[in-house]
């Protein structure tokens, strides 16, 4: 029976999976993590998808025990602001899609919206968010009731089984590197073995597996299974299994980012309650509000940009407050490794796979992979087909979030520079160039959006579409043939609720400070 592990790497992915592997086999798994003292984490990775919270659910963790500890704070929705024109903005909430006589409410909206902001009109979310409210009441009660803690019916399911049954209405935010500090506490409790070393040399047998890594002051580590955690370098995968890595590059052209860690009084600025994607000259500036300071990062293409005027133009961005704040400047690998699972070595976080982080992507990755490792734990024989099914669960995930990130830019509006224009021309995944034909004619739906799971539902597909503005839309022509009363009387009973909640809800900053 395999029963020990050797992850190599902590970061953000090498904790979240010794935590996850020792809640998930507890003694019965020998772990040992081994992260370098020299070479750092990526140090970024701030916001998330919902789903996160099917993985603190099965550590056994509450928002108490560890929000505090990672200054976290709740996110709505992704606030793209500038992508259609400067000054617009709209939202990709965490909210399901209403449905009135078998139709979309977005696709009555296309019809006979009530007002031009169709994310005000088809979710209650929208006005929260701008409001600077907090989803759940001073006495920690959430908005939406089914959704209390023991409640949720989704209890024990993983993401991928969840999907599509019922839409929680919030992700987080937090500081990665504290989140991993929480992580490996909770590991090392749990028996994890912690280890701070260089590994130098990965070893071999004739049949090319991994027998065991060699660090530099405590020798050989020895295992049934090794899982690279490396980041970008993929030490084991990529360098010493030699397993090939398929570029995105040539339909998502960001490749760098810089970021700013900018402390604030948080009191005074508010929270708005969503990571912020502001479109820029040749690329997008990511804002996101913790409890004590703002995660902020220029996304950008460095064929169009030098890292020198990013910095600039993100200090501009940021002002005064960015001052005296180190920049760190970071060259993203973006694309996939042709298999994550390859021999006895399984890759997971940057040296599996990585996208630009437009829609937070990069931990529910790590999320995913992990929940796949467990279901697809390799049998004592190395039966191949765990393997197989693993990886083409995990290929799918990434090629899937890629079509949707490259739908952000091919539906964007905005075309008032080079870079801009050029994503109107780039190629695109051929796919991706039928789906939007059918869109044009009849909103994304499950059976039109990328047909394996990658965490995205259809409405979130309808977001990017509406709220970019540059694909033409046209509402189903059956609803021509029926009368929109029921629709009206949704889109009224939206405008009470949202009227209720602003109403009620503390802002976020003052829920927040209950928790501390
Ligand atoms: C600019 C940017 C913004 C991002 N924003 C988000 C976001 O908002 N949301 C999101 O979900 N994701 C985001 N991500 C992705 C997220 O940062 C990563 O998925 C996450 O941090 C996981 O990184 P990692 O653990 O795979 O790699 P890293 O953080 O790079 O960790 C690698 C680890 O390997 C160790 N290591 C390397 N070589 C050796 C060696 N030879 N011996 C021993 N140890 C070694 C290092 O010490 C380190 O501990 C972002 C990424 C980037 C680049
Ligand atoms: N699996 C869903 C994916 C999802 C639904 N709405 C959003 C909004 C944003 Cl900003 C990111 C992801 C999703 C979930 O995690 O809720």
């Amino acid at each position: 029976m395999l029963n020990n592990a050797v992850i190599v790497g902590g970061g953000t992915a090498g904790w979240m999976t010794a935590s996850y592997l020792k809640a998930a086999f507890g003694d019965r798994m020998d772990i040992t993590l081994v992260e370098s003292g020299n070479i750092g984490a990526v140090g970024v990775g701030e916001a998330t998808f919902s789903d996160i919270r099917h993985f603190f659910e099965f550590l056994g963790l509450k928002e108490k025990d560890w929000m505090p500890a990672c200054n976290a704070t709740y996110k709505l929705a992704v606030r793209f602001e500038n992508w259609r024109e400067k000054g617009h903005y709209f939202y990709h909430p965490f909210e399901q899609m209403r449905s009135v006589n078998g139709f979309p409410l977005t696709d009555w909206w296309l019809k006979q919206g009530p007002t031009d902001r169709f994310d005000k009109d088809c979710f209650v979310m929208a006005s929260v968010i701008d409001a600077g409210l907090s989803p759940r009441h001073l006495d920690g009660t959430l908005i939406d009731q089914p959704f209390d803690e023991g409640a949720d019916e989704m209890q024990g399911l993983t993401m991928s089984e969840h999907q599509g049954k019922t839409q929680f209405p919030y992700a987080y935010q937090f500081e990665a590197a504290l989140l991993a500090k929480y992580l490996t506490t909770y590991s090392v409790e749990r028996g994890v073995k912690h280890i701070v070393d260089d590994v130098r040399e990965v070893s071999l047998d004739d049949r090319g597996w991994i027998t065991g890594v060699r660090t530099g002051e405590h020798g050989d580590l020895t295992g049934d299974l090794f899982i690279d955690c490396t980041g970008f370098r993929g030490l084991l995968l990529n360098q010493a299994l030699e397993e090939p890595f398929v570029s995105y590059q040539d339909t998502l052209p960001n490749d760098s980012a810089v970021a700013l860690q900018v402390p604030m009084d948080m009191e005074r600025r508010g929270i708005l309650p969503c990571t912020t994607a502001t479109a820029q000259d040749a690329g997008w500036i990511w804002t996101i509000p913790l409890t004590g300071r703002v995660g902020t990062g220029y996304v950008y293409a460095k064929d169009y940009l030098s890292p020198e005027e990013a910095e600039r133009t993100l200090r501009e961005f940021v002002g005064p407050s960015a001052a005296d704040v180190e920049a760190n400047h970071i060259r993203m690998r973006i694309g996939r490794s042709r298999n994550s699972w390859v021999k006895n070595c399984v890759a997971i976080g940057l040296s599996s796979g990585f996208v630009e982080p437009l829609e937070s992507t990069g931990i529910f990755f790590i999320h995913h992979a992990i929940e796949q490792l467990v279901k697809n734990f390799p049998s004592a024989d190395w039966n191949s087909m765990h393997r197989d099914l693993y990886n083409s669960a995990v290929s799918h995930v990434m090629d899937g979030v890629r079509e949707f990130l490259v739908l952000h830019y091919v539906a964007a509006k905005r075309n008032d520079t080079q870079y801009w224009r050029d994503t109107k021309t780039r190629k695109i995944p051929d796919s991706l160039a039928e789906r939007i034909e059918k869109w044009k004619v009849q909103l994304p739906d499950s059976e039109t959006v990328y047909p394996y799971y990658h965490g995205l539902p259809p409405y979130s597909y309808m977001c990017v579409l509406l709220g970019m503005g540059g694909i033409d839309l046209k509402p189903s022509p059956a609803l021509a043939l029926t009368d929109g009363v029921a629709a009206q009387l949704e889109f009224e009973q939206i405008r009470k609720k949202t009227q209720r909640l602003t109403e009620v809800l503390p802002k976020a900053y003052d829920y927040f400070t209950r928790l501390r």
